[in-house]
């Protein structure tokens, strides 16, 4: 496994290597090379004398690595001493989409040897390769030092390379795997993903019968349709409702109501698999949206603004200036995807919304916790709504009261769909 892993660092020199010490902060960048470098040591002011390792899931299949990853850090908190802290840490080459490699650093603070034990039962049972980083010699300068386990069990260290600063790069690398692994834009890239899914959740089979029985929908609508978008508790539903009756229109939703049953299922599986589900949920709804859009108006209760902005915010890690720039690909339309006449979004001061969501008293979704607890994760949800196009959503402001709300999307609908 470790000789595999040293094939693919035997390019280490066009590696980069990204640890998240600061959320608020870039992250480290370092390289690897054969011998020091003159710059200025990489760990200064975020190391002191801990113990540091690094470990990464390394396997061909996208899903085994995706499960994998999606457990590893709860193993790792359940299993690794308290005192040694868990950072994001990924591999990369700047530039090259799907080249990055996520793991995670360890910074062990511990005086036990419980986290070598650890790290080594993880090297001899799963698919990761596992360093540790040494600092020493007069310099103080950090070597990285790659794990091998032999047939007896033990870990060895293999060769070490000399850990140099790198440049920090144009992209931040959590930006160079959103396509195909968190967002979806074609038909064929999701339900793949579910197709790989069977043999491990065999609800996935389910879901692909229903998505196989989809209606086609076409480009063009009769009547106009109307997306409502926004965060939990702006209001969506209270509208839809509304507007349904005031225009006689159609209501329908995504993830579509054929997909209740599996749902909270998916919501519990890693990015590609759970973002692979709802971008299949957008399909099915076209394929009713183009059906009911022949006889009436269709109002719909989020669809691909929701599906895209949701998977950015949450791959892209570190400060709001790390999404991918307004224009980036990203932010496309699928081309395969029905396209609304209308997208309305829904927005309402952070105090509003959790008032609003206090007063519903439904349970939360994890997603909602972390809207509520991440202030930096709901500005980049609403600033990834705000940058996808094909078309761009327009902000409402849905502080009113509900009706005055409805009047002035009443208005807007009018002026934009000509109803
Ligand atoms: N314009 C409004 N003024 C005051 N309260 C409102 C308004 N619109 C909705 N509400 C109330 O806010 C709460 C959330 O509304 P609603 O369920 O429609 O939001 P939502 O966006 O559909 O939420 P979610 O996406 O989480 O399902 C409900 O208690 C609803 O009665
Ligand atoms: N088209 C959609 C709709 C929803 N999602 C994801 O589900 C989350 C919660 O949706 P609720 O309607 O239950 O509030 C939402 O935050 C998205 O993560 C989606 O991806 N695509």
């Amino acid at each position: 496994m470790a000789r595999r892993m040293m094939s693919r660092l035997g390019q280490w020199s066009s590696y980069v290597f990204a640890v998240d010490f600061d959320t608020n902060s870039d992250p480290i960048y370092f390289a690897l090379a054969s011998k020091q470098s003159e710059r200025p040591q990489v760990f200064r002011n975020v190391l002191a004398d801990e113990k540091c390792y690094s470990l990464h899931v390394q396997s061909d299949d996208k899903i085994e690595r995706a499960k994998f990853y999606g457990g590893l850090k709860k193993k790792l908190s359940k299993e690794l001493p308290p005192e040694c802290t868990i950072l994001e840490m990924s591999i990369f080459q700047p530039n090259v989409k799907d080249s990055v490699i996520k793991g995670y650093f360890l910074k062990d603070a511990s005086k036990s040897s419980a986290t070598e034990r650890v790290l080594g039962e993880l090297l001899r049972n799963d698919p990761v390769y596992v360093c540790s980083y040494l600092c020493g010699g007069e310099d103080r300068q950090w070597s990285q030092h790659l794990w091998s386990n032999t047939e007896d069990g033990w870990v060895e260290v293999l060769e070490k390379y000399c850990v140099v600063p790198a440049e920090k790069p144009v992209h931040h690398p959590s930006t160079l795997s959103i396509i195909n692994y968190d967002v979806f834009y074609s038909f064929e890239d999701a339900y793949k993903v579910l197709q790989q899914c069977v043999d491990i959740i065999p609800e996935s089979k389910a879901v692909l019968e229903l998505v196989d029985q989809r209606l086609e929908s076409k480009e063009k609508t009769d009547f106009p349709v109307i997306v409502i978008e926004g965060l939990d508790a702006t209001g969506k539903t209270t509208l839809t409702e509304s507007l349904t009756e005031a225009l006689g229109a159609t209501l329908l939703k995504s993830p579509p109501q054929c997909l209740s049953p599996w749902r909270a299922r998916f919501d519990t599986e890693p990015p590609l698999i759970r973002r692979a589900f709802y971008a299949l949920g957008n399909y099915l709804t076209a394929g009713q949206i183009g059906q009911e859009a022949r006889q009436a108006p269709v109002i719909v209760d989020r669809y691909w603004h929701s599906t895209a902005a949701y998977a950015i915010a949450t791959a892209v890690g570190g400060k709001l200036g790390n999404l991918p720039q307004a224009g980036s690909e990203v932010y496309g339309w699928p081309g395969d995807l029905l396209r609304p006449s209308l997208v309305l979004m829904l927005s309402l001061s952070s105090q509003e919304r959790m008032r609003r969501l206090q007063v519903r008293g439904q349970d939360k979704t994890m997603e909602e916790e972390e809207l509520e607890a991440n202030h930096l994760f709901r500005q980049k949800v609403e600033e990834a709504y705000q940058r996808i196009e094909g078309p761009a959503c327009i902000t409402v402001d849905a502080s009113p009261s509900p009706d005055q709300v409805l009047q002035q999307v009443l208005l807007l609908i009018r002026e934009k769909c000509h109803l």
